[in-house]
């Protein structure tokens, strides 16, 4: 295993009312996760373009954009010109998955898919050379603070597995119920970004329980620690 744990904090656990605030306790993670729910795909609603484009004029940070919605194939384009630097679309609900990722990479914005907790990795075996990440959800996507579901484990395994049989090397994220007690197995598992919502912003010190997080991560990555 190689190079540092990325740390994603989900802004689905900010406060809203003090975003700007929230996104500067967060300045030294490495992305910033931006989750996009339409309220059919998922039982909840959330942020549109113009909230990622609030964010942007508040933070250096890339913007890793989540989008749960029932149709990405005719809404990426809007978080495309909103200044998104990462998409990702579910593998679940997009149509037409090749052109989408396509559209996603003609302008200049890096593409992935996710996966829900009962999609197996396989789906991915004609699409993972085209995608800069898949996305390994370890919640059934909607709200935060859900527990981790164990089985995210060997999923992230068999993806991993399965890009190295086709040469690629696409980023693994993780999102969900991920925090300082099991952030070690996830990262022995295979992941290279780890999302976490209620962890970070329902930490005393954000800053700081993201440095523990990467540190431990890291610490995994490095092979000091077996978990
Ligand atoms: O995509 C998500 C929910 O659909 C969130 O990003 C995720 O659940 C992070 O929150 P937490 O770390 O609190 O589980």
């Amino acid at each position: 295993m190689s190079s540092s744990v990325q740390i994603a904090p989900s802004i689905l656990s900010a406060d809203m009312a003090w975003l700007g605030r929230d996104l500067e306790y967060v300045s030294q993670a490495d992305l910033i996760h931006f989750d996009v729910m339409d309220g059919h795909f998922t039982g909840n609603l959330t942020f549109g373009p113009d909230i990622l484009r609030a964010v942007k004029r508040n933070t250096d940070l890339p913007l890793d954009v989540h989008m749960m919605v029932s149709d990405p194939d005719h809404m990426v384009e809007w978080f495309v010109e909103a200044g998104a630097d990462m998409i990702t679309v579910h593998w679940e609900a997009s149509t037409h998955l090749h052109r989408t990722i396509s559209f996603i990479h003609e302008h200049g914005v890096r593409a992935g898919v996710v996966l829900n907790p009962a999609t197996p990795a396989h789906v991915l075996e004609s699409i993972i050379s085209d995608l800069d990440m898949v996305l390994v959800m370890s919640v059934n996507p909607g709200f935060g603070g859900q527990r981790f579901i164990p089985g995210a484990l060997a999923k992230i395994k068999a993806v991993k597995r399965l890009a190295e049989q086709a040469g690629a090397a696409p980023l693994i994220e993780v999102d969900g119920g991920i925090s300082a007690n099991n952030i070690e197995e996830v990262v022995a598992a295979g992941a290279d970004v780890i999302v976490a919502g209620s962890a970070i912003f329902g930490a005393t010190d954000p800053a700081a329980e993201i440095e523990r997080m990467r540190s431990l991560g890291n610490a995994v990555k490095a092979g000091h620690i077996q978990a």
